[in-house]
Order: structure tokens, then C-alpha cells, then sequence
């Protein structure tokens, strides 16, 4: 059972002052983008949960229980109810080909597939809505991913809405050499922003407004992360990046979620080309990535049966 998950680029994403739990309220825009990681579930004996990961930057994930595609497995094993519980275990293969910790929340489209992946290949059938409220405990993004689409995150990022959008967008993708944890990330601007008051976080009109209309020049004028300034703060070589980026004069840009990858909107499939030539030096930079947005969330692609795709 393949499941492929796209990553995510947060178009809008504002930040509300930390709450007792120490997450932060949200109100975000995200939008899935083309570039994907696939997650296989096989049938293994009960009580078994092994993963291995091959790909782009394989060697950085763990391949242990800590990996979230297993705690997304774990989770589903136990919704199964006692009786099945015990019977059920699954060997995943992660095949990665989004960044590690570069804020396209590559673990969370992991576990995202490997929810849709073990139901699946467990014939269980759980609703959705179920598998989403699963996931929103592994990670905040979880539920999106599973969406796809281009979706407003409210409450963690969790509770979410569809946006309409018009058209295709096109990115370029700017992976960093180096990578940024989010709690530091998250941590980091509340240090910023010590002894200040913080407003409540609101979805931005312009924003939505753009997406609608489908105008690249309007939807690049009106993207904003409140993080950041934040993930600059701890790798200052990413304003060398954003400056070299501003320097090519494209249609909008900024750092995806918690960084340090930066989202950089072409004006179409022609403009991004060139954007990508034109950004292949900037420093900082390990790989550049071009993708179409928006696509769906988490699909199954391969049953295993030969013919019934
Ligand atoms: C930066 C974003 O990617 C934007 O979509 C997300 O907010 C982060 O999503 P994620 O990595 O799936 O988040 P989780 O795994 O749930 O949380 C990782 C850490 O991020 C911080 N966190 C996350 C979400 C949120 N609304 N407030 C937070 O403060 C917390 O320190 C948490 O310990
Ligand atoms: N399946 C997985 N894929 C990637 N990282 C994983 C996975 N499982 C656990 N991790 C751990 O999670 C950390 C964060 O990885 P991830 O790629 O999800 O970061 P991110 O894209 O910045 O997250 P986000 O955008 O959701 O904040 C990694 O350093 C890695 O050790």
C-alpha cells in the first residue's frame, strides 16, 4: 500500500502570543505543494513497527520509533480496538524527497501518509475527520496534509477551513545547507518579542483576496510569516539568501513556516524556470526545487494488486 504526501508552504502565517501549553494560536494559509514523499506500508507480524528511510537526506531521519510515519502507525494500531490491536504491525518504507527540517513539514506528510497508508492496508476504513484528530496529536500540520489543497489553519494550525484559490501557482523551492528546529524557531520569536504586546492572529484579506483572483503579482505582494524574522535571527546567513532572492526581483518570496527553506513564487511555469537558474548560486543554498501548487493531500497510488491502482 504507496501513499504519496505532498509538502507545504505556509503563505500567510501569523502568530499569536504563547499559551499555557506553550503552543502558539495561528492563523495561517497553507498550500500543498508539488513535491512528495511516499510511505509503503507492508503487513508485518503483530506487534511490529519497523521503518527505513531511502531518498534525499535519508540518513537524517531516524529510523526508530521516534520516527513520526511509526507513531502515526502506532496510532491507528490502537483506534483499532483491543481485539485487533495485537494482530496489527507494518513495516514502512519512507521514500523522502522533502527537505529534513526545512519547514515543508516533511515528518508530518510522513506520518500523514502513514495513517492513510495502515488504514488502508488494515482495511479499517476510518473516517477522515478520525484519522485528522490522530494526526493533530502527532503534529500540528498533520491534518493538513492529509487535506491538501490550499486550506486556512486556525486554533494550532489544526482547525481547518478549504480557501478558494484560482489557477496554479508556480514556486521555486530554495533548500538550505542548513536546518532550523521549530520549538527554537517558535521560542526564538517569543524572545523577540519580550515586553511587547503581541495581537491576536488574523487571516489576511488581501491574502485570500489574491488567491482568488489567481494574480501572481497580488498573491506575491501579500505573503507574510511571522516566523521569519525569527529563523533569521538564528541563521543569519538566511538573510544573505532572502537578499540575493529579493536581488532576482521575482513575483513574491518568503520563508516557509519555520524555515530555513525559502518559497519563491514565479510569475508561471516559464518565469519559475528562470527563477531557478537565476537563484542556483544563492548562497546558503544546497538544492532548488521547482513545484505547481496546489495538489491534493495524501492519496494512495499502489495497492500492491497488480491493476487495481
Ligand atoms: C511552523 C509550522 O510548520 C507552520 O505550519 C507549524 O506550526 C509547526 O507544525 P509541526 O511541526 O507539525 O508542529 P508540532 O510537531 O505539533 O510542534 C512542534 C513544536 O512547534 C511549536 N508549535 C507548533 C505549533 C503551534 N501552533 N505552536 C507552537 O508553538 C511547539 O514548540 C511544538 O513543540
Ligand atoms: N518521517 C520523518 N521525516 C523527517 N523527519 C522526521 C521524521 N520523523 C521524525 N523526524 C524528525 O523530525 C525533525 C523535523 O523534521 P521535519 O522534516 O518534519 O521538519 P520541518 O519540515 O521543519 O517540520 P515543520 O515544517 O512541520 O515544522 C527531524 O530533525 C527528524 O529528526
Amino acid at each position: 500500500m504507496t501513499v504519496r504526501a505532498p509538502a507545504k508552504v505556509n503563505l500567510h502565517l501569523a502568530v499569536g502570543a504563547p499559551e499555557d501549553d506553550g503552543y502558539h494560536p495561528l492563523a495561517t494559509v497553507f498550500q500543498a505543494v508539488g513535491l512528495f514523499d511516499e510511505v509503503t506500508a507492508s503487513r508485518a507480524p503483530g506487534g511490529t513497527f519497523t521503518v527505513e528511510v531511502t531518498g534525499t537526506d535519508a540518513s537524517r531521519v531516524p529510523e526508530d520509533h521516534s520516527n513520526l510515519a511509526v507513531r502515526a502507525a502506532r496510532a491507528v494500531a490502537r483506534t483499532a480496538g483491543p481485539d485487533d490491536e495485537p494482530g496489527l504491525g507494518v513495516h514502512l518504507h519512507i521514500r523522502k524527497q522533502i527537505p529534513v527540517a526545512g519547514g515543508m513539514a516533511g515528518g508530518s506528510a510522513d506520518a500523514a501518509a502513514a495513517l492513510v497508508a495502515c488504514d488502508a492496508l488494515w482495511g479499517l476504513d476510518l473516517p477522515r475527520d478520525q484519522l485528522a484528530d490522530l494526526g493533530a496529536e502527532i503534529g500540528a500540520d498533520v491534518p493538513f496534509l492529509l487535506l491538501g489543497g490550499t486550506a486556512v489553519g486556525l486554533g494550532h494550525g489544526d482547525r481547518l477551513t478549504p480557501a478558494l484559490s484560482r489557477g496554479s501557482w508556480s514556486w521555486v523551492l530554495l533548500v538550505s545547507s542548513q536546518e532550523l528546529s521549530t520549538p527554537a524557531v517558535y521560542g526564538e520569536l517569543d524572545r523577540l518579542r519580550r515586553g511587547r504586546a503581541v495581537v491576536e492572529p488574523r487571516v489576511s484579506d488581501p491574502l485570500m483576496q489574491a488567491l482568488r483572483s489567481g494574480d501572481p503579482a497580488a498573491l506575491g505582494a501579500s505573503l507574510h510569516n511571522d516566523l521569519q524574522h525569527a529563523a533569521v535571527s538564528l541563521l543569519p546567513e538566511l538573510d544573505h539568501t532572502l537578499e540575493y532572492v529579493a536581488a532576482a526581483a521575482p513575483t513574491g518570496y518568503l520563508v516557509s513556516g519555520s524555515g530555513p527553506t525559502v518559497a519563491v513564487l514565479a510569475e508561471d511555469e516559464q518565469h519559475a524556470a528562470e527563477l531557478a537558474v537565476a537563484l542556483a548560486d544563492a548562497p546558503g543554498v544546497s538544492r532548488v526545487l521547482r513545484a505547481s501548487a496546489p495538489v491534493p493531500g495524501c492519496r494512495v497510488v499502489e495497492t500492491g494488486v497488480r491493476g487495481a491502482v
